[in-house]
This record gives structure tokens, sequence and C-alpha cells, in this order.
């Protein structure tokens, strides 16, 4: 089990971004066929795109796998979304954009682009494919003109309406990733696009608001995390992934500075930039040889009501696609992104079969957990996040024999674009939260190191009135005594506070706990049905809960098992180990699946201790319960109809509620629709089952 959630089958209530009307396409895609203005054709010395006639790759004897491989089959682009519905529920918005220096001027290729329908055909074959954009290969096309179209909706829901969103550019090798998430001189990329919003949105809102935005940038390289904002270099460092009950998934001790000015945001993105590994390949002089992820984290603070909310936007760079180059440390890298990238594709099949199926359990398990790309994305491609995919093309010369290869993995592009096109997602927004919960555990950790410090002083001072003094010293002993009892006083008082935050804080948690399950928070707040019958639900999903903790234990059992027998026929293995280069690059890869497997391990006995908390909580509440139940029959025995303990009245089982012993103690209303529900929470200790 996991805080996935499964994308809906349904796509009856589709709702996305939709594509922006007020930037107008060029008036040259009026034609079907792609023109380029030829004059604009310079290409600069680095946008050298080389294919490599030695490795011509196969060209698909078969039309696209998914639906849209058939001609004139078009597909619906992402409809409008409308701005008040939530939970928000639609497809994923997909855009295909060409790199304009990947065919030949004046060359037809065999790709045939109509901007205006958003259809991509194969002149050859007649596969055809729709998308919610796709961009005609001019060279005049800027990134503002992309930014506009894919994300700036996506970027206004983020900013104010408490979204997560997630953009990623995928593609082959050299076909304008980088370009359209970063840019060039004088032609911003879609992260500073982002930026300039987010600043223009904080820096112009008026109404009683505060915003802190935090930042973190990392990049996959090799199946490694490795932080690119971390001060000491630390550039091998391979960085943990935990399921984060809140976020989704957490990178431990990623550097995460807050970000006081626009500046200081670029500045820091500059140098994570400079720290990015980046190489030449066969393809492209500067290729990108990680998965990069930007992360900008905004609290938005509401001063009236004292509340804030957090939305997370992830800007997503990746690695190409790419067949086999000459140098031996390209191709190992090479491996490591294809095989995060196969990962990918299979997570989308997986999430497009779930969308599109009608057969119950075909969402049941899907690989998340097969690379560091898909742990990452998780929880946006399982709709906590609205998400934006970038798919950057090579077009390709028909009749060059050279393209082929290109061919084929624009192929592959397109059919990993109409998967995605595929998925439905059911994406919530942020839960609004007090603000400075988080504020009361930075109390409490204050108070204890305090009290920590007056214990050293304690201690010294107690040591040294025993050591020995003359009379002399008798006063001085006395003012120490008199020291030490005051300390030791001051000792109690905080230590009293402590006690009560630490007693709120676990209430506070058990809310949190109880709101953020739905199984559990259904049960509590539906409004009608007797207390027996609410108990009984609640016995039931005791039960439940109990079960699958049962199911965990013996999953754990299994892994370490599993992991026990790897390590042994490595130790058996160990003796002979061949020198062969690869097969050590395989050693490596399978000492990588087991760390996975023991890291997963921990993950799912933290899982556990979360389960075990809300197993006492129910034991508790249902003790308390019948407690209240047995003195409300006391109560109603002796007509005392003042009991603080009365049971359902039938005629009002909302107001009985209300009166409930065990819904007061949880600070639990009757049920209210989401987006009322008051969710406080503390932060890191909320736990979703
Ligand atoms: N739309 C575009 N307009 C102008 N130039 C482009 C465009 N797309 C790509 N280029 C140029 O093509 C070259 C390769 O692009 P880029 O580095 O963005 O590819 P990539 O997909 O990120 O490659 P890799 O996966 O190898 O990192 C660059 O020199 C870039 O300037």
């Amino acid at each position: 089990m996991s805080n996935q959630r499964t994308p809906l089958r349904s796509r009856s209530s589709l709702g996305n971004y939709a594509p922006s009307s007020s930037t107008p396409m060029n008036s040259s895609t009026t034609s079907t066929k792609p023109r380029i203005n030829i004059t604009d054709l310079r290409r600069p010395p680095s946008r050298q795109f080389r294919t490599d006639s030695s490795r011509p790759g196969s060209r698909p004897g078969s039309r696209p796998g998914s639906s849209l491989g058939t001609s004139n089959i078009s597909r619906p682009a992402t409809p409008s979304f409308s701005r008040n519905q939530e939970p928000y529920t639609g497809s994923i918005s997909v855009s295909i954009r060409p790199n304009p220096y990947s065919m030949n001027p004046g060359q037809q290729g065999p790709w045939q682009i109509d901007p205006f329908t958003n259809s991509i055909s194969n002149t050859s074959d007649y596969a055809s494919f729709n998308f919610d954009n796709v961009f005609p290969p001019h060279t005049d096309l800027t990134n503002r003109e992309v930014y506009q179209k894919t994300c700036s909706d996506m970027i206004r829901n983020f900013l104010n309406n408490g979204y997560n969103g997630t953009v990623f550019a995928y593609g082959m090798t050299g076909s304008g990733k980088t370009y359209s998430m970063k840019g060039e001189s004088g032609d911003p990329g879609i992260v500073e696009l982002a930026i300039d919003d987010i600043y223009r949105k904080i820096e112009n809102d008026n109404i009683a608001k505060e915003y802190n935005l935090s930042v973190n940038y990392l990049e996959i390289y090799n199946e490694k995390i490795i932080d690119l904002l971390s001060p000491n270099n630390a550039s091998t460092m391979d960085l943990k992934i935990r399921d984060d009950p809140v976020q989704g998934t957490k990178i431990v001790g990623i550097t995460t500075p807050s970000i006081s000015s626009k500046e200081q945001l670029l500045q820091l993105i500059k140098k994570g930039d400079i720290n990015r590994k980046t190489s030449a390949t066969d393809f492209n002089a500067r290729s990108s040889r990680s998965h990069s992820i930007l992360q900008l984290r905004l609290a938005s603070i509401d001063l009236g009501s004292k509340t804030e909310q957090f939305s997370t936007l992830s800007l997503c760079d990746l690695a190409g696609s790419e067949r086999a180059t000459s140098s031996a440390e390209r191709r190992k890298e090479g491996a490591f992104i294809n095989k995060s990238l196969l990962a990918l594709s299979t997570v989308i099949n997986k999430l497009s079969s779930a969308s599109t199926s009608n057969s119950p359990g075909a969402s049941d398990h899907i690989p998340y957990r097969d690379s560091k790309l898909t742990r990452l994305l998780q929880p946006a491609l399982s709709g906590s996040s609205l998400v934006s995919i970038l798919c950057t093309i090579h077009l390709g010369s028909a009749g060059n024999s050279s393209n082929q290869q290109c061919i084929s993995e624009t192929y592959n592009t397109l059919r990993f674009a109409a998967r995605a096109k595929d998925i439905v997602i059911n994406v919530e927004k942020n839960a609004t939260t007090s603000y400075g919960s988080a504020d009361s555990m930075k109390v409490i950790e204050e108070l204890r190191r305090t009290i920590e410090a007056q214990k050293n002083e304690i201690s010294m001072l107690k040591v040294s009135s025993f050591s020995g003094r003359s009379s002399s010293q008798g006063s001085s002993l006395v003012s120490e005594n008199i020291r030490i009892a005051e300390l030791e006083a001051d000792n109690r008082v905080l230590k009293e506070k402590i006690e009560h935050f630490t007693r709120l804080i676990d209430l506070h948690k058990t809310e949190t706990v109880i709101l953020k399950n739905d199984a559990l928070n259904d049960i509590l707040g539906s409004g009608s049905g007797s207390s027996q019958a609410m108990m009984a639900n609640l016995e039931d999903f005791y039960k439940r809960v109990n079960y699958e903790m049962e199911e965990y234990k013996s999953y754990i059992q299994h892994l370490e098992t599993q992991l026990r027998n790897s390590h042994q026929s490595n130790v058996i293995n160990g003796t002979n180990k061949p020198q062969n280069d690869d097969i050590n690059f395989m050693d490596s890869d399978m000492e990588a699946v087991l760390k996975d497997q023991e890291d997963e391990i921990l993950q799912l006995k933290e899982l556990l201790k979360d389960k075990d908390h809300i197993i006492k909580t129910l034991t508790k509440t249902s003790k308390i319960r019948r407690l209240g139940e047995s003195n409300a029959a006391n109560s109603s025995k002796h007509e005392h109809k003042s009991s603080s303990f009365r049971t359902g009245s039938p005629e009002s089982p909302i107001k009985d509620k209300e009166n409930d012993p065990f819904l007061r103690e949880f600070n639990i209303s009757p049920k209210k629709p989401k987006e009322t529900l008051d969710i406080t929470e503390t932060s890191g200790i909320t736990f979703v089952i």
C-alpha cells in the first residue's frame, strides 16, 4: 500500500489547463506542411546535430501501438480547465516541439505537422497523433510562446489555488529539452519564465498575504541523486528518497535554501546548472548526462485567517534517450539514462492502461520503484500534481538513411506522448493549514536545548561545590546552592512546558492522522447512522489496519530473505568475479538494487510504526467511546438529560455527533466538503494509510 492515488478511469469531467489562446501562432503555420523560413536556418556551431550513419535505427514496421496509430484518428485535446473545479480531474497536458534544426532546409521530411489541429502525421505510413499542442518547426518560435501554451495556466494554479505543478521535457538527445527548459540568451526558457510569473505574483499581490519560497535542485546521475546546490561540493553523495505523507516523496538532507529575491534564486539555479553533468556526445555537443529536477516550494500565508498553503512546482529536464555512443563513459551513462527512461515509459504505459482499461485490477501495480526518476515523479504521476509534458523531437529528412534512427526515436517519443495523453489524473489542491504549527516543534526543540544547557550548568555547579572548599568560601557556596535551586526550578517549569507541547502535538498528530485518512474520515464524518454503526465500522477498519500490518510484516520478511539470499550469492560469486567492465557495472547495478531493497525495508518498518500509532489511537478511543456509551446508558436510566456523554437522539444525528466525546476529542465535526475541513497539520508527522 502506498500513498499514491490511483488515476481515475473516467474521462467524464476532463479538465486541464486550457491552451492559452492569447498567443497567436505564427501565421506561416496555416499550411498543413511545416514551412521553414530558409533565411532563418543559420545554425550556430553549438547546435550541431549529427546523426550516426554507422548505426542506422530500425524503421518501425508498424504504426504506433496506441490507439492513435491510425490515420485520421483525432484525439481530443485537453479540455478547458474550469477554475472552480476541485478536485481536478483530467488528462495530462502533452505537447510536441520539434527541433527546427533537425531537418534539412527545403526538404520535405517524413513528418507533417498541422499546428491548427495540433496533429503530427507520418507521410509514408499515415500514422497520426493529436496532442494539446504540436508546435511547428519554426526557428522563430520562442520559448515564451511554448510556455504560454504549455505551462502558464498550470503556474497560475500553482500560484493562486494551491495546486502542485510538474513540467517535464522528454525526448531524444539533442532534440531541444534543455533549450526549452533553460533557454538561451535572448530567449529565456520555461524555468526563467515561471520564475518571472512567481515574482510578478509575489511582488504585486496586495491582498494581506505573505509568501515564502524555498528551492532545491538535484540531478539523477547514474542512478545517484546529487544535490546541485550543496555548499560542500558533495558531488558524489547519493541522497536518499523517503516516502512522505504530505509531499509524497522527500529527499533526505537536500539543501533547501529560503529565497529572498528573484536574483538570488536565478543565481542559485545558475550555480546548480554549472554543477550539472554535461558532456559532448556523438549527438549533442553539450548533452545533459543526467535528469535534473528543480523544485520550488511556495508557502502562501494568509495573514488575516492565519492559515498557510503550500504548493510545489517541479521543473524537470530529463536526459535524452540515445543509442550507444563511441565513448565507454558515455555508454555507461547512456545505459543508466535509458534504463530510467524505460522505467518511466513502463510507468506511463501502466498508468495509461489503468486509465483506459475497464478491467478491474488493471492499476494493480505501478512499478514506480524501478528507478529513482519514477520514484521522484511518483507523486506527480499519481495525482498530487497537475502535469505538463513537453516532448521534443527530431524531424529528420526523407530518403536520408542516416536519419532512420531519428525517425525511430521520434516514433518512440510520440508513442510515449500518446500513452501519457491517455492518463487521467485526479488532482486535489493542497490543504490549508493553520499557520505556525511547525513553530511548536521549534519551540520544543529550543526548550529541550535550554534544559540540556541548564542540566550541564547544574552538574558543573554541583561538582565544584563538592570539590573541597574552605569555610571562607561558605558564602559563595550558599549562593551557588541558591543558583542550583533556581535552575532546578526553571528546569521543572521547562519540562512541564515540553510535556504540554508534546501532548498538544500528539493530539494534533492524531487528528491529522484521522483527517488525512479518507476511510477513517468517512467513518467518523458521515452524518448518518447510529453511533453503534459507526463503532462497528471503526472496528472493521481496525481489523483491516491490523490485517495490513500483518501483510507488511510478511512482505518485509520476504524482502529480508531475498536480501539475505542475494548477499549470500554475492559472497559465493565474489571469489571469481569477472574482470569485464560490463559485468562489474552489472554488479554495481545489483548492489544498487540491494541497497534499494534495504531502504524499502526501513521505510516499511517506519510505516508499521505509523500503523501502530493509529491502532493505539483507535484502541484508546474505543475505550473512551465505550465508557461514554456506558455513562450515557446509565444517565438515560436515571434520566439525567444533561449528561455530557449523551448518545444519539434519533431526530438529530448531526447534533449528536457534535456532542460526541469521541469526535470532540479529535476536534472532528460532521462531514463537510473537503475544502472547508479545517485540517491542521504538524510538520512531517501526518500519516496516510
Ligand atoms: N527549438 C529550438 N530552437 C533553436 N535551437 C534549438 C531548438 N531546440 C534545440 N536547439 C538547439 O539544438 C541543440 C541541442 O539542444 P538541447 O541541448 O536543448 O538538446 P537536449 O534535448 O537537451 O539534448 P540532451 O538530451 O543531449 O541534453 C542546442 O544547440 C540547441 O540550441
